[in-house]
């Protein structure tokens, strides 16, 4: 019997932001100029004393106020923090709900002391984890909970893994199901919290610290540590698991050259950490300008570690960050930028939704042929890793030291080519994605101008629009901008990308180190393919998302006809359908941490059945006028309006399709695509596939039959990418 589930909720949240204020330290002589009222509200004073009760008055002090979520002054315990900004987000992991919680702030403030902490002090990784096993432990279900954790740094732009004792670089890969992953990553089965502490301690001792003039042991990496929660359920018809995942992360501390006297390595660190922590900046500004303008273009391919804390940022995570700061007088600067950084953050705007997979889901071929190209490229580049030490051992075998540095160079930027064009073309794609959106957007704008200045007598509806038109154009212009940036970038990467490969010909040809040279053509080229293949994949994952979407849309009609539990399961039953987790449909299960006291039970009711009950309201299942969910198209760029009349010529025909009367053919023209070939097409919901119309199970190549905007883009990647990767170099 055929079955449909009913859809996850999602439920926009806000980030969580806590500010915590480290007490001096013993080396610190400098006055302290942070006050915390309320628990809520930061006061930073002027650092400068000589300014006078005038300048005061006529606001010539640079005396800064802000309110938070929450605030702690010098004298609060990590467990305090973990107490009231977090541990009600924790719990939601053990339910397969995703959390990241993270330390934002400049060397020396006190990220790691709250992060880690001490054994007097534990940190917020160790409290979580107790609180996590103690859920599983007093759980009273049959359910069966796996508890795996993995731990990695950000050092100079490389991702190591901190529980490998001699790990090498690992890749990121983008999985269509649980968005950025680490290729290559371990994850270790834990059954206890102490198991992952002891981890977490022999991570610690592997990453990169250094003593600096600002801190003793001051961290130079950015380091994620994950556990993923996998809970078991035995259903009905079959099992179901539900997976919740929390990040926790330590970031290395901004800092400036001239203050922590740095030359050498420690200098080239500073800036790197520097690089991404900006990167990290320019995100959450984007992400705080999306809440007031709309869909600005948010820069995660910037650095691995904002493409790393990407799901933590915008997508299906409840997010809480502690910002830390300094009291120190001569920190003034700092603590400012952090609180700035802070304050926008409270903008930012997640969404969550539990995790449910079936046991029976399969992956998909496109994934798993990414997987097989991706284990190859690594094999590949074990075996250069070998040819080199080869080269450097064998002495028979050995080249001139020239010719030996000259492989090196020629390796080392083969690859940096590879990653940063797949790394560009993909944000052109997302920027051509998130600009169409917003011309969506201006359409239906410049519509409600027009409607509303036929009836409007006053204006101000119209105001409001033009205002709002003008913010979405200033985006446009802004992303359109950085687009150029972008494709100037692309230009010179496949312009370098020509240089190298008749470097690598013509040593060829000169009877240079032949295998090397080979495998390095090889290299290359599974890496052009993969990116292909990454490609094909978002279009795929388009039609998966759409499809997704359809059957919210679905489920909404369902529960508006005021139908009860009862009458929808007969008449679902006489349909042949069955319908799976109708009563944890609506339901979260999650407090809003915003809130406090009896405020935080904001729970989504248990059931729609009831016709007096409220039918689920747009936030519930992610506000589809105006929120668009990344998560579940992070690596799409087609975009089909969510608010657009055709959502119901969608509903409808889809509708029609699952309910096994056949594709309807008389609809409107958007769905009656025609491919170049000539070839008419039609959406299958259920392969997630275009489908021939004259042969209905004969597939369609996807990318001939989006609509016209979205294909234009794509035939330009296309041959973007097949000048840079079809030939073998
Ligand atoms: N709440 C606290 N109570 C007591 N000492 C603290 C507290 N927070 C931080 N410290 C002390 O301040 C110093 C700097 O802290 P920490 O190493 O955590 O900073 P950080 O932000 O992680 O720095 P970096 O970015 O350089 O790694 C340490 O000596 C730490 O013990």
């Amino acid at each position: 019997m055929p079955s449909i589930r009913a859809p996850a909720t999602k439920k926009a949240t806000t980030l969580t932001v806590a500010v915590k204020c480290r007490p001096l330290t013993e080396k610190e002589r400098g006055r302290d100029i942070v006050r915390v009222n309320n628990n809520k509200e930061v006061v930073v004073l002027d650092p400068d004393l000589s300014k006078d009760y005038l300048d005061r008055i006529q606001n010539r002090t640079k005396e800064r106020r802000y309110t938070f979520d929450y605030a702690f002054a010098p004298d609060s315990k990590n467990a305090d923090v973990y107490e009231r900004s977090i541990s009600s987000t924790i719990s939601g992991v053990v339910h397969g709900l995703n959390a990241t919680v993270f330390a934002y702030g400049s060397t020396g403030s006190g990220k790691t002391y709250t992060m880690v902490g001490t054994e007097g002090d534990p940190g917020l990784m160790v409290l979580s984890l107790h609180t996590i096993f103690d859920f599983i432990k007093n759980d009273k279900s049959s359910d069966v909970f796996e508890v795996t954790c993995s731990y990695l740094e950000v050092y100079n732009e490389v991702i190591y893994d901190l529980l490998e004792k001699s790990s090498g670089h690992l890749e990121l890969r983008e999985d269509p199901e649980q968005g950025i992953i680490v290729a290559g990553l371990r994850c270790i089965k834990v059954n206890s919290a102490d198991k992952i502490l002891e981890l977490l301690n022999v991570g610690n001792s592997r990453r990169k610290t250094d003593n600096t003039d600002a801190n003793e042991t001051s961290s130079r990496s950015h380091a994620v540590l994950e556990i993923t929660v996998l809970r078991k359920q035995k259903r009905k018809y079959r099992s179901q698991v539900i997976r919740g995942k929390l990040a926790l992360v330590d970031l290395a501390g901004s800092e400036r050259a001239s203050e922590t006297n740095n030359g050498g390595q420690k200098l080239r660190d500073g800036a790197n950490i520097n690089r991404s922590l900006l990167a990290l900046a320019n995100c959450i500004n984007a992400l705080g300008k999306q809440h007031k303008k709309g869909l600005a273009y948010v820069p995660y391919r910037n650095s691995k570690l904002t493409r790393i804390l990407k799901v933590g940022l915008s997508g299906n995570s409840q997010t809480v960050m502690i910002a830390t700061i300094s009291p120190a007088d001569n920190q003034y600067h700092h603590t400012v930028n952090t609180l700035k950084y802070a304050d926008r953050a409270k903008e930012i705007k997640t969404h969550i939704q539990k995790n449910i997979g079936t046991v029976d889901t399969h992956v998909s071929d496109y994934q798993r042929m990414i997987d097989s190209l991706q284990t190859e490229v690594s094999q590949l580049k074990t075996q250069l890793a070998e040819k080199e030490t080869q080269l450097n051992t064998k002495p028979t075998e050995r080249p001139v030291d020239d010719e030996l540095s000259w492989l090196n160079t020629l390796s080392q930027e083969t690859s940096e080519n590879v990653q940063e064009r797949i790394n560009l073309q993909k944000a052109v794609f997302e920027l051509e994605e998130t600009n169409l959106r917003n011309r969506t957007e201006l359409q239906h704008l410049d519509d409600g101008i027009a409607k509303q200045q036929a009836i409007e007598n006053d204006g101000t509806v119209v105001q409001a629009l033009l205002l709002r038109r003008q913010l979405v154009l200033d985006n446009i212009r802004d992303n359109d901008e950085t687009g150029v940036i972008y494709q100037k970038e692309i230009e010179a990467n496949e312009k370098r990308r020509c240089q190298l490969q008749e470097m690598i010909d013509e040593a060829i040809s000169n009877n240079a180190n032949k295998t090397y040279l080979r495998i390095l053509s090889q290299y290359r080229l599974l890496g052009m393919t993969n990116t292909e293949l990454q490609f094909e994949m978002a279009m795929r994952d388009q039609v998966i998302h759409n499809q997704r979407e359809t059957q919210r849309n679905l489920w909404k009609l369902l529960m508006g006809l005021g139908l009860d539990e009862k009458q929808l399961l007969k008449l679902a039953a006489k349909q042949g359908i069955t319908i799976e987790d109708w009563t944890m449909t609506p339901q979260l299960g999650l407090k809003d941490s915003r809130k406090t006291g009896h405020e935080r039970s904001s729970h989504v009711p248990q059931s729609y059945a009831n016709p007096s009950r409220t039918p689920p309201q747009n936030q519930e299942y992610g506000d589809s006028a105006h929120t668009y969910c990344r998560e579940e198209h992070h690596s799409s760029y087609y975009f089909m309006s969510h608010n657009s009349p055709s959502t119901y010529m969608r509903l409808t025909r889809s509708s029609e399709n699952w309910l096994g009367h056949g594709p309807s053919y008389s609809q409107k023209d958007e769905w009656n695509k025609i491919s170049p070939g000539g070839t008419s097409c039609s959406e299958d919901p259920l392969r997630g596939q275009m489908m021939n119309r004259n042969s209905p199970t004969t597939p369609v190549n996807c990318k001939s039959i989006f609509p016209q905007p979205s294909v234009i883009n794509v035939s330009r990647a296309k041959t973007n990418l097949s000048q840079a990767g079809s030939s073998p170099v």
